[in-house]
């Protein structure tokens, strides 16, 4: 166990940005999330903690260590990559030995390296497959393995780099449960990296969310999702995309022009007539009602349903308040049909008020206040 603080990292890949003055603390026994799309940084960040590049800039230490030119053999961290490669002339078991035959995690009698490597199987599911090939064995399966010659070996530091990619998606389900027993089982201190919002969530006790190789949010699961920093953190997470929408300031009300979305401007963030505003709805914070009432706490706008497709469990709507449509999701019933005349209803604290603008742009107000703002 050992915390890692990064500090100002950089690295350039000639004229490619890889990461940009980033910094992270991370708590001894956490498991850490990095979250990005795919080029924002994730890997290099993993590399540059292992020791595995030579970085521009910015320092890392590892238990309070400087370790930023130590050699990583020396670091005592396990990193797992994307693409694994196994002993194809050993068995399942013999692979998994072999981390720890190496000497520098100490010497382990057989019995112990038996122990160790069946509490790894057992956690990844693969205990009945020891004396098995690696020919013998599913891709789903190889990867497990292969993340379990990670595992086996003590180390201060696991950083995993999506681990789970190659598997399908039931596969991956279970796998984030199994993941998450043995993070807390094994209280290592690991560094997990995805662009899986789902996986960032179910595992991490905190996400970092990087772009461009930048920090742009790093909190818990439920603070990224109910206070997203910015429009890139809100639309990187939640699937239908968060609904985003221009609003205007409107004597107390921010108003959807066109439709009769009306919330009152909340206090704090100076807002005045005129003001344009970016509205953020989670199509998971949407409930379809039969018709418009005022309900404490909530918004309630009329509209109609103009398009209802089924998404595994739920029904996926698009409801038209007056030229604006938004997406929700429903569980579907009587009111979730295309031509339905509608309501949607939203708690006022599910609305999510960002600057104006097309790109990303920031949250108004900060965490604090955004929560006490109605
Ligand atoms: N060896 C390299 N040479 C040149 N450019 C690189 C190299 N490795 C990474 N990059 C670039 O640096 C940026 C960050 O890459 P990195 O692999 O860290 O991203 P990532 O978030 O892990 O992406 P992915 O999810 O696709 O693996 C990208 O623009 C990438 O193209």
């Amino acid at each position: 166990m050992a915390t890692v603080a990064v500090a100002n990292l950089t690295k350039h890949y000639g004229k490619t940005v890889g990461v940009d003055d980033l910094s992270l603390q991370i708590g001894d026994g956490e498991f850490f999330v990095i979250l990005g799309p795919s080029g924002a940084g994730k890997t290099t960040t993993l590399k540059s903690i292992a020791g595995l590049l030579d970085i521009d800039g910015g320092t890392v230490h590892i238990g309070g260590t400087d370790m930023t030119r130590v050699e990583p053999y020396h670091r005592n961290v396990a990193m797992a990559f994307e693409s694994y490669a196994l002993y194809p002339q050993k068995t399942l078991r013999q692979n998994l030995a072999s981390p720890l035959k190496s000497g520098r995690t100490g010497n382990y009698t057989a019995a112990q390296q038996q122990e160790r490597i069946d509490q790894v199987t057992t956690t990844l599911g693969i205990n009945h497959l020891q004396d098995r090939f690696p020919r013998e064995l599913s891709n789903g399966q190889r990867q497990r393995v292969a993340l379990g010659r990670v595992l086996v070996r003590p180390a201060d530091v696991y950083l995993l780099d999506e681990p789970l990619s190659h598997l399908d998606a039931k596969l991956r389900a279970e796998m984030r449960a199994e993941l998450k027993t043995l993070g807390a089982m094994s209280n290592t201190t690991t560094i997990y990296v995805t662009h899986d919002y789902q996986e960032a969530l179910a595992l991490g006790t905190r996400i970092a969310v990087i772009r461009n190789g930048k920090l742009v949010q790093v909190d818990t699961p439920a603070e990224i999702w109910h206070h997203p920093a910015d429009t890139f953190v809100a639309r990187a997470l939640g699937q239908p995309e968060i609904n985003l929408v221009d609003a205007v300031v409107d004597g107390g009300n921010v108003i959807i022009p066109g439709t009769k979305f009306a919330i009152p401007v909340p206090g704090d963030l100076g807002l005045g007539a005129g003001d344009k505003v970016r509205i953020g709805i989670r199509p998971s914070d949407l409930d379809l009602v039969a018709q418009a009432e005022e309900s404490a706490g909530h918004v309630t706008v009329p509209g109609r349903v103009i398009l209802a497709e089924r998404l595994g469990r739920n029904i996926e709507v698009s409801v038209d308040l007056g030229g604006t449509t938004l997406i929700g999701l429903s569980p579907g019933g009587p009111l979730a049909e295309e031509g339905v005349d509608v309501a949607i209803r939203v708690d006022l604290e599910h609305v999510h008020l960002f600057a104006a603008g097309d790109g990303d742009t920031a949250r108004l107000g900060s965490a604090a206040q955004r929560r006490k703002e109605f």
